[in-house]
């Protein structure tokens, strides 16, 4: 089965409407280190993900610093920690250990540009997705990215790349990037993968959430069309 997370959740009415769609993970964006319209404070999200049921998992998505990744973990108590900045390989493998005594699973993000390499200390997806896998973290994130935007572009990551990631990695791999209810298992069918990441897709403005686009999103993946 693919799991589905939505991200980029900034109201409780939203994180309901995903639970009671059936997703599987709601994401929260938090104190990222630059400006993005879906970012949250500690407590708006410590208080958002005390609300969800514990069948949902939640996902903080942050980046930067070791300390203030482990900090806002401590603070937020999320299931999983979405790393989708600058992380390096040695502080990715630092920051999987110790969210593990936390009893929390790392995510990290691969951020790929339009020419297919990653905003990574490894720029080829293959090599980074081999060194990622012996990091202790939980899962790839494969998403796009541009100068103006670190994540929610609401661009498609081209397929081959993703392919070059998914046969390189021992872990599961997430697909981001553009994903939406009208192209979804079209993408599905070209990429498969271990579970999908929207945000602008299931949208009417950044921070809002479209219930129809949320439940069409779910019902196609689930219905596999
Ligand atoms: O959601 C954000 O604000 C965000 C900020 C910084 C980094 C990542 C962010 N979200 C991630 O964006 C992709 C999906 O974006 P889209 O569907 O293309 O709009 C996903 O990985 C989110 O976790």
């Amino acid at each position: 089965m693919v799991n589905i997370k939505i991200c980029g959740l900034m109201k409780e009415e939203d994180v309901n409407l995903c639970v009671n769609s059936g997703v599987n993970i709601v994401g929260f964006v938090v104190e990222y280190p630059v400006p993005v319209p879906w970012n949250l404070d500690v407590l708006e999200a410590r208080e958002l993900i005390s609300t969800t049921p514990a069948q949902v998992k939640t996902c903080v998505v942050t980046g930067g610093t070791i300390d203030k990744v482990l900090q806002i973990a401590k603070e937020t108590s999320p299931d999983i920690i979405q790393l989708h900045y600058k992380e390096n390989l040695e502080e990715t493998v630092q920051i999987a250990k110790e969210l593990k005594q936390l009893g929390i699973e790392t995510i990290k993000a691969l951020r790929i540009n339009d020419r297919g390499f990653c905003d990574f200390e490894i720029s080829d997806p293959a090599m980074a997705a081999r060194e990622l896998s012996k990091t202790g973290i939980t899962a790839i994130l494969v998403d796009t990215y541009t100068n103006a935007m670190p994540g929610g572009t609401g661009m498609n990551v081209n397929f081959h790349t993703f392919h070059k990631v998914k046969d390189n990695s021992t872990l599961p791999v997430i697909l981001a990037g553009g994903l939406n209810p009208v192209n979804i298992i079209d993408i599905l069918s070209k990429t498969n993968p271990d579970a999908v990441d929207v945000l602008t897709g299931v949208e009417q403005s950044p921070g809002y959430k479209e219930k129809e686009k949320i439940e069409q999103f779910v019902n196609k993946i689930r219905l596999g069309r």
